[in-house]
Formats: structure tokens, C-alpha cells, sequence
């Protein structure tokens, strides 16, 4: 249950979910969250986007962080409690850790997100979110805040195949409300070039992993 009164997650959505995960490494449902919720987060979005607070997003963390406009053109903003929005979806995203703690034993322990804005034209080449053996991100997530996304709007994610990254198992459009959930180190993705703005909130749980005598390095 998600405090105040506010909308929790649905228990069939939820065990489909988990079953999915298990069985081949990856979700994606419609109508997963609440669409006055994802209205409150898109306007969340488009302020920041016209106050000029979303940052260029870089691949590598730490020392490695660089800009690559070949690899990702998305636009971000780490998410940081300061919205009732903000805190109703990171309520709901504990109470997913838990069912997928409950059910996979995965030892989850943070989330951690942010909004991103692909402008047109903008894509994210194929890639996986960790890497094995360096994975302190275990599993991740996408929600998707556009209502009403059309037909050749482009911009969908593509899923490929966990043991041939050349086949493509599915296309998912970024329609408001669906949601995505997959083996952060294990299902390779790719935004495809969108045609239209495209807002969403990427999220991962993490699992602290000590490296080089760092805790927890940063992102
Ligand atoms: O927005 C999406 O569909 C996927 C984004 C993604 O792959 C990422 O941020 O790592
Ligand atoms: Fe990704």
C-alpha cells in the first residue's frame, strides 16, 4: 500500500510482471501506472525543460562519463523528492522492490531515476544498462509520459533477444502509462529515432556493490 491515500500498484499487473521477469528477463504493460499520475509527471518535465534545468545525458559513470550525441541524445534530471508526483511514483517504486525482492531473492536496495527528454530526431543506440561482474545495477526500468503517442511517432524501445543482441523480440511504444521492466546486466535495448518530443523517467535498483574499495561509486 502506498501512504496517503494515493494509488498503489495492481496485484496482477504485479505478479505478471514478476513472472515475466523470471522467465525471460523482461516486462512491459500497459496502462501500468495511473494516468493522472503520469500527466503530473510529464508537467513536471516540461517545466524543467523550459526553465533549462535537464542536463545532457553522457554514458560511462564516474571517470568514464563522457558525451557521445552518436550513442544517446536524451536531455535529464535525476529525480530528488521535491514533488508530490516525484514522491507518489518512488512509493510505488518501493513497493515494487519489495515484490520482486519477496519473489527473486535479488537483494535490491536503492532506486535511483531520472526524467529524460529525447527531442526529434534523438535516439539511444542499443546497449545493456550493467555489465556482469561490475552489475550494482540489477534491474531496470522505464516509464513512459505521452499521452496519446502516434502511430509514426518513432521513438519506441526495441527489446533484442538475451542470447543474439541481433534479433529484436519487441518494439514498445512510449505511450503514457506503460511501463517497462527488465535484467539490467542480461536484455539489450535501443530507443529508435523519435520523431516527437518524448518524456519518461528511466530507473534503476541497485544492489550495493563494493569496487576498488569504493562504496557504492557514483553514478
Ligand atoms: O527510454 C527508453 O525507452 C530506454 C532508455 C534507456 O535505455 C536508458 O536510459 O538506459
Ligand atoms: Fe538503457
Amino acid at each position: 500500500m502506498v501512504p496517503g491515500g494515493l494509488t498503489g500498484l495492481d496485484g496482477n499487473a504485479l505478479s505478471q510482471l514478476v513472472d515475466a521477469l523470471v522467465e525471460r528477463g523482461w516486462f512491459a504493460g500497459e496502462r501500468f501506472i495511473d494516468a493522472t499520475l503520469c500527466q503530473a509527471l510529464r508537467d513536471e518535465l516540461q517545466r524543467l525543460s523550459a526553465n533549462q534545468a535537464l542536463n545532457e545525458a553522457g554514458i560511462g559513470r564516474g571517470d568514464q562519463h563522457q558525451l557521445r550525441r552518436d550513442i544517446r541524445g536524451d536531455t535529464i534530471r535525476w529525480l530528488d523528492r521535491e514533488s508530490q508526483a516525484q514522491r507518489h511514483y518512488l512509493a510505488l517504486m518501493a513497493e515494487l522492490q519489495q515484490q520482486i525482492n519477496r519473489a527473486l531473492y535479488l537483494g535490491l536496495f536503492e532506486f535511483e531515476a531520472h526524467f529524460a527528454e529525447y527531442p526529434p530526431g534523438a535516439f539511444y543506440k542499443r546497449h545493456v544498462d550493467s555489465f556482469q561482474g561490475r552489475a550494482n545495477r540489477i534491474v531496470s526500468t522505464v516509464l513512459y509520459l505521452n499521452p496519446d503517442w502516434p502511430d509514426d511517432g518513432g521513438g519506441e524501445m526495441a527489446v533484442y533477444a538475451v542470447e543474439d543482441e541481433s534479433r529484436e523480440v519487441a518494439r514498445i511504444r512510449p505511450e503514457a502509462g506503460t511501463f517497462v521492466c527488465f535484467l539490467s546486466d542480461r536484455v539489450p535495448h535501443a530507443v529508435l529515432p523519435t520523431r516527437c518530443p518524448r518524456a519518461s523517467i528511466a530507473g534503476w535498483f541497485r544492489r550495493n556493490a563494493s569496487l576498488g574499495g569504493l562504496i557504492d561509486p557514483a553514478r
